[in-house]
């Protein structure tokens, strides 16, 4: 008989802190809405090929129609496309990742750009969007707000969804998700387990209240979803936390070399979260050097990248800094 591998209170939690997106219509989060202002993030790099559909859509349904949201930035992570115009043109406010705290020397990577969309918003609740998501329905922003609108002790939401992973020219009906299944869900039920029933701990899609996201670092690159869990929870504890299911998300899927980086990013996170929370003792830190292999004309040649994880610190602390507190 094998045992059950979720923990009873992680089982417990799921039962209570898990619903749908369609139990969150906007009409309903305007009741509950009151004096809370909401934003929604979008960090952008080079995703003209979607964004002015996903802000066209938020500003159409849940500015214009309904006025659930307060403001609506994309954070342009450095692109070369025509993302910023597009993004202005369907609606939002556009903010350049490297104008924002000029004073700091400027990181690359979609967690600073998240990290640094906390410096430029006033919301006290927070959207967070990915915007090359194929077939974006406005029910991802209310699904998530859900809770947050409705249950003033739940402090941060995760999104989950089906995910079919495009190929070439088809999409398969599943399969997506692959650092999720390879890498982040093994870590996350091995040495953090009362996050294993985080159904898409990578997922892009989530909010949280913003006492509680400036209260934490930002991983700078693909680290910061599985970073922002486990110093969420050791923050504020599991029941602070709730789920909902978004359906199912489309979005331009990597190779799987550029994968292959990201999951060195996410290990990493990984390592320095075992290291600070005393799980590990350092005899001498892993190297952050990833050699990758590529074939060009013929010869296969090393590619070597660093997946060391640079991070900034809560934005609470630069706030205090500023105000010379
Ligand atoms: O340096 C970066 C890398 C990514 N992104 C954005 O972060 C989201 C997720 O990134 P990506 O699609 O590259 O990751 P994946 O979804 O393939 O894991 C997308 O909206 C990207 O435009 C960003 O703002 N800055
Ligand atoms: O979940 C995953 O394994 C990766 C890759 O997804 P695919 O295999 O390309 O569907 O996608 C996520 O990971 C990134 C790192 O946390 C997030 O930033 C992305 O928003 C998310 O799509």
């Amino acid at each position: 008989m094998c045992l059950p591998v979720l923990l009873p209170e992680v089982r417990e939690w799921l039962s209570r802190r898990s619903s749908s997106a369609a139990r969150w219509p906007a009409e309903l989060l305007m009741r509950h809405k009151g004096g809370t202002r909401v934003s929604v993030v979008l960090p952008a790099r080079n995703e003209e090929a979607t964004i002015g559909e996903i802000v066209g859509r938020i500003h159409r349904d849940l500015v214009v129609d309904v006025p659930l949201i307060d403001e609506l930035v994309v954070l342009d992570s450095r692109s070369s496309d025509r993302t910023a115009e597009l993004a202005v043109a369907a609606g939002a406010v556009t903010i350049a990742q490297d104008s924002v705290l000029p004073g700091l020397t400027p990181l690359w990577g979609k967690g600073e750009a998240l990290w640094k969309s906390l410096a430029v918003t006033t919301g006290d609740v927070i959207v967070f969007v990915d915007s090359d998501i194929r077939g974006f329905t406005t029910d991802f922003i209310t699904g998530l707000l859900g809770p947050l609108l409705t249950d003033p002790t739940v402090m941060y939401v995760k999104g989950h969804y089906d995910r079919p992973l495009h190929d070439r020219d088809s999409v398969e009906p599943a399969g997506g998700g692959r650092v999720t299944e390879l890498v982040a869900r093994p870590l996350l039920n091995m040495f953090w387990p009362q996050l294993a029933g985080i159904v898409q701990p990578l997922a892009g899609e989530y909010a949280g209240r913003r006492e509680v996201l400036e209260a934490v670092p930002f991983v700078c690159g693909y680290g910061v979803e599985f970073g922002l869990l486990v110093d969420l929870v050791d923050l504020v504890g599991l029941e602070a936390f709730a789920q909902v299911d978004l359906g199912e998300r489309v979005h331009a899927n990597q190779s799987t070399q550029a994968l292959g980086r990201m999951a060195g990013q996410i290990i990493s996170t990984a390592w320095t979260r075992l290291h600070r929370q005393g799980l590990v003792i350092l005899s001498d830190p892993p190297t952050t050097l990833l050699t990758q292999f590529v074939r060009m004309g013929g010869e296969l040649v090393t590619d070597d990248h660093d997946v060391r994880v640079l991070e900034r610190p809560p934005m609470a602390h630069i706030r205090a800094l500023r105000e010379g507190r």
